[in-house]
């Protein structure tokens, strides 16, 4: 190979952190791939934009033809976003026989298995680690790495600008729209933060590694999404008291042929290894049958991680172009779909509710759990300022969702409960 062609599409903060490495590490990627890489081409929306990267004006364009039909261009670099229209050009791009690396889960999580089918076809490969926990190299972990075991767990912090959020609200009291304007400075959120905060970012990431984890297609519909806009302050301060941290954890879990995948809001024991994962930091705790437990650890967002992600997978790329295997390393799916049903997915649950302070109350209350077989580890009854009125806090011990959900339904319609605050799936356990 004389050299390595690329076209960029996008050069926003991914975008300009693949323009430095490329740069800045030439050295090396020549030495793992023996010839020198360079980009050729790069699609913008608009070419007048200040950038965080110098780059020279001709490589510029606002035309995608002039990336994606360009016959010399041998790598496809996807750092833009979007999805039906990015599709569209990475079709394109895969018919001319260019080899794609992209960054956007967005496309992956709906789209990935008719992509990553027409790349096999094509003779291309698709890569893309930095869709999901940014520089962990988490895909090529589960991948190659773990590929002989059978995973049974994975429960990630995969998304970096609500586990910012998190660490700055409930270690510096701070206000969630100033941290979530600091994250969107930083580069953490995405142009909209709804996805971020909504919980819709990390189940795209939990739907993708799901189903390279379990082999399985899960589809972005099957994950159960709750996000970290209703935390309150008094949520998090609960949780301190009673041992635990708040996190937005993805969790996919598998038993026998049945899996689930949720991502919400989750109070973890603090001896959990998931809870010292701070600020923008991600983690993937992973459990194989014959490894055990593992975790991986980095970076979830921004400029230069996600970037050394993307460039990775070129030289993935690169690599496979030597050995004369590209399009042959995406695996099809093992297993059909399979998914738990509310009864066969069991948690532990922490409820915040307010009633009124009446005889009998509390014992209501009680039954209504013990008539479902749902027993408490904690439970606290507290006066509020408002006259008459209480907040009992619980924490449940082991319960299938089915069992907790009518819970819900039976408190709500019972007349001195005023109403539940707040409820969240609880994980490990905290000894008096
Ligand atoms: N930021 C992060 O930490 C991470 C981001 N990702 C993913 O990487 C991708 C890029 O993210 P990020 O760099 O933050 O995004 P930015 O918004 O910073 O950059 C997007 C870039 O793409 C260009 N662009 C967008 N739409 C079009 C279009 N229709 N036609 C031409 N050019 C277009 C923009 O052009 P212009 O500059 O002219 O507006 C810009 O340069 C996304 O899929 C994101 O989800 C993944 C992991 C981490
Ligand atoms: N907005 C995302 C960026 C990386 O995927 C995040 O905050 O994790
Ligand atoms: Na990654």
């Amino acid at each position: 190979m004389n050299g390595i062609s690329i076209g960029l599409l996008g050069l926003g903060t991914v975008g300009s952190g693949v323009v430095k490495i490329i740069k800045n590490h030439q050295d090396k990627l020549m030495h793992q791939v023996g010839c020198p890489v360079s980009i050729k081409k790069i699609l913008v929306k608009d070419v007048h934009k200040q950038r965080a990267v110098e780059v020279d004006s001709s490589l510029v364009t606002t035309d995608p033809d002039e990336v994606i039909n360009d016959a010399d261009i041998d790598v496809i670099i996807e750092v833009m976003g979007g999805v039906e229209e990015t599709k569209e050009y990475l079709l394109t791009a895969l018919k001319n026989r260019k080899h794609v690396v992209t960054a956007n889960k967005d496309l992956m999580a709906v789209y990935g298995p008719e992509l990553l089918a027409v790349a096999s076809q094509y003779g291309c490969d698709l890569f893309y680690e930095a869709s999901v926990a940014g520089g962990i190299p988490i895909l090529r972990g589960l991948a190659d790495g773990l590929s002989s075991d059978r995973i049974t767990k994975m429960m990630g912090i995969v998304n970096g600008t609500t586990n910012f959020i998190l660490t700055k609200m409930s270690q510096q009291g701070l206000a969630y729209e100033d941290v979530l304007k600091e994250a969107q400075e930083l580069g953490y959120a995405e142009s909209d933060p709804t996805a971020d905060v909504e919980g819709l970012d990390a189940a795209r990431k939990m739907a993708i590694l799901s189903t390279l984890g379990f082999s399985m297609n899960i589809d972005l519909d099957d994950v159960k999404v709750k996000g970290i806009s209703s935390i309150t302050e008094e949520d998090l301060a609960y949780g301190k008291q009673f041992g635990y941290c708040m996190k937005l954890i993805g969790i996919a879990e598998r038993d026998g042929e049945k899996v689930e995948v949720s991502v919400q809001p989750t109070l973890l024991a603090k001896s959990h290894p998931l809870a010292s994962v701070q600020d923008e930091y991600n983690a993937v705790y992973v459990y194989g049958e014959a490894v055990g437990e593992t975790m991986f650890y980095g970076p979830g967002a921004g400029s230069m991680p996600t970037a050394t992600a993307v460039v990775s997978d070129v030289v993935g790329v690169m690599k496979n172009m030597r050995l004369g295997v590209n399009g042959k390393s995406a695996v099809t799916p093992q297993y059909d779909k399979k998914l738990k049903s509310a009864d066969e997915i069991f948690s532990k649950y922490f409820m915040r509710i307010h009633v009124k302070d009446q005889v009998g109350v509390f014992a209501n209350i009680t039954s209504i759990f013990s008539d479902h077989h749902v027993s408490f580890e904690k439970i606290l009854q507290l006066p509020l300022e408002e006259e008459g009125m209480a907040e009992i806090v619980v924490v449940t011990h082991k319960a299938a969702l089915s069992d907790y959900e009518n819970i819900l339904v039976q408190l709500r319609d019972l007349e001195p409960v005023h109403t539940i605050k707040s409820s969240y799936r609880v994980e490990g356990s905290v000894k008096a």
